[in-house]
């Protein structure tokens, strides 16, 4: 019962639904017991033949009245107490939603897109039914299965009642006994489910790679082994409810025996009229869904309070961004100042950046240039704040930018990944993506200067193609440049790119950066593992193993021996071969 304590901030809120539900199902349980009682004075009146036909009319509109009350107050119940419930799913999954969009990405390393859409899905629907099925169930039972006990004993006798109910305190000790069993299985079984769905997103987004390799088959004998162990965990957790729903109705039965052997005996000694024992049966009847509530009531339960606590758990991380001063107020152009001193990310066992210290000015384009796994792009993910935690600092004009808001501090900026990500929507609305009522010229403007708009004009629907999911009817080369003309779209000081032109040829790279470099008014950090790309940018940084260790103009740094000089001259001399072959 305490997942009801746990949701009591959601009852509260719903009290009156809840409360005019609750009525509903006593009025129905009121309801219920005029059928049975009718019944077994019907069966009187025949047997004594005093049935006339205006009596008879009579008990069958009592009947009749009593199941169109039934009706409309089931009906009442079910708006009122399910249609609550849908609340409590709503603000479930809208907490968690928001709680999704707070986080760093250390949660996302922590968590899998699997388990997370698990809890969104199965956990909520699991509290969503506690809320339902387990106010319905709880009330039910009382309130029907205490009518019936009651009716049995005023209208029947108080004796046979309490002999036909001496079986069901054995349903407790079962519910008490499999209760466990049925709570772990049920744990086991949503874990595998979150393991399964891992599984289906990583196949389904890895796809073309998959294909690629030709590892269908070996796929598909994977998946089905994560289906078996689903299908396992969930036969198991079937097998412990199993075992105890029937039980219900074998417990049930043993009462039947009692009722009909002692009112049976009852009868002959007379001390019980034939329609006495016939209602009483029928109240008997009565009684097997409210018993029957009780058992799945218990299971309900269990599952809710799993789920809610692994809600909770969830809802209990906390992103690991440092709290900003609220009163800050920056004011931008404004020098970006990076003193880093250190940074490793939690499972590095050693630093991945140190000692890193230069100025990006209003206006200046910085390249950023090194060998693989150097700390490029650690360095872009510390500019965009996607970690606090480094020592040293990184200011924007004199604060740190770790005691300015979040939303505020990254208002000034537009990054582009290094693995362009597109929404399954058409291109305009993927590239006016940040102001969805962009006018068109604008969406234009900023294609043109990501180079991509005269392959959009050769498009089937130009603007309004719809580039399928992550973009897959585009090639790398075009899903980068909407990428990065989905950041142009923001006039912020500050634009970072994250080598976002590995896919796009060298001469349209050029134009990109030249575009970037003429007709921008913004700061522009640039990853490149292209060197032509950053021949025109006013400071180029070398980075390798997490520092820096060459920094200087592109004309200084083409003429000192060193990492640059000799990238540089390879990457010419590919170019030279290129050109040669082409021509
Ligand atoms: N999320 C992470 N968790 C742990 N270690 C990471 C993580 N991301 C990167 N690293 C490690 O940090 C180091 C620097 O990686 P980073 O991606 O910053 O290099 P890079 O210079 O951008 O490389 P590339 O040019 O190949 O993109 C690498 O040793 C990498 O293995």
């Amino acid at each position: 019962m305490r997942i009801f304590r746990q949701l009591n901030w959601f009852f509260k809120e719903q009290w009156r639904e809840y409360l005019g539900g609750v009525i509903a199902l006593i009025l129905v349980a009121i309801c219920n017991v005029i059928p049975a009682r009718v019944i077994g004075n019907v069966v009187d009146a025949i047997s004594d033949h005093r049935v006339t036909s205006g009596w008879l009319a009579f008990w069958v509109g009592v009947m009749l009245i009593a199941a169109a009350a039934q009706y409309l107050l089931r009906f009442a119940w079910q708006r009122l107490i399910y249609g609550s419930s849908y609340v409590l799913e709503r603000q479930l999954r809208g907490q968690l939603f928001a709680h999704y969009l707070n986080m760093d990405p250390t949660f996302y390393q922590k968590w899998r897109t699997g388990d997370l859409m698990a809890h969104a899905t199965n956990d909520v629907e699991a509290v969503r039914e506690v809320a339902s099925y387990g106010i319905l169930t709880l009330a039910d039972s009382i309130i029907t299965g205490g009518s019936m006990i009651i009716a049995m004993g005023m209208f029947v006798s108080w004796r046979l009642t309490l002999l036909t109910l001496i079986p069901l305190p054995l349903l407790v000790v079962l519910a008490n006994r499999l209760g466990n069993k049925i709570h772990e299985s049920y744990g086991k079984a949503q874990a595998s489910f979150g393991d399964l769905n891992n599984k289906t997103q990583e196949s389904v987004s890895g796809m073309r790679v998959l294909k690629s390799l030709g590892q269908e088959k070996a796929d598909q004998e994977d998946f089905n082994r994560y289906v078996k162990r689903t299908f396992d965990a969930n036969r198991r957790a079937y097998f412990w409810d199993a075992l105890f729903n029937p039980a219900t109705t074998l417990i049930m039965g043993l009462s039947y025996i009692i009722a009909i052997g002692v009112g049976g005996w009852m009868v002959i000694k007379q001390q019980l009229r034939v329609g006495q024992l016939v209602t009483m049966m029928t109240y008997l009847g009565e009684l097997v869904w409210p018993l029957f509530a009780i058992g799945t009531l218990f299971n309900t339960l269990e599952r809710g309070r799993a789920s809610y606590d692994r809600i909770s758990h969830l809802l209990n991380e906390k992103n690991h961004w440092q709290k900003p001063q609220s009163h800050l107020q920056i004011s931008v152009p404004a020098n970006l100042t990076v003193d880093v001193d250190q940074f490793g990310y939690e499972d590095s066992v050693e630093p991945v950046l140190h000692d890193i210290h230069f100025k990006v000015k209003p206006g200046e384009m910085v390249g950023i240039v090194g060998p693989t796994g150097g700390g490029k792009s650690t360095l872009m993910r510390l500019l965009i704040r996607d970690f606090d935690r480094y020592t040293g600092s990184i200011k924007l004009g004199k604060h740190d930018i770790r005691e300015i808001a979040h939303d505020r501090y990254l208002a000034n900026i537009s990054y582009v990944p290094q693995t362009s990500f597109l929404f399954s929507t058409n291109i305009q609305d993927n590239l006016r993506f940040q102001d969805i009522n962009a006018p068109l010229t604008q969406v234009q403007k900023s294609a043109q200067e990501a180079a991509i708009d005269k392959d959009i004009q050769q498009m089937p629907d130009q603007y309004e193609t719809e580039v399928g999911q992550q973009g897959v009817s585009l090639s790398g080369g075009q899903q980068q440049r909407i990428a990065i003309g989905r950041a142009l779209m923001k006039a912020t000081p500050f634009l970072i790119l994250d080598d976002p032109l590995s896919a796009v040829d060298a001469q349209t790279a050029t134009t990109i950066e030249q575009n970037l470099r003429h007709h921008r008014d913004q700061s522009v950090i640039m990853v490149t593992s292209r060197l032509s790309t950053v021949q025109n940018a006013d400071w180029v940084i070398v980075l390798n193993h997490g520092t820096i260790v060459q920094q200087g103009t592109p004309g200084e740094l083409s003429q000192q021996p060193g990492w640059y000089q000799e990238t540089l001259q390879l990457q010419k001399r590919h170019q030279q071969l290129e050109e040669d072959l082409n021509e």
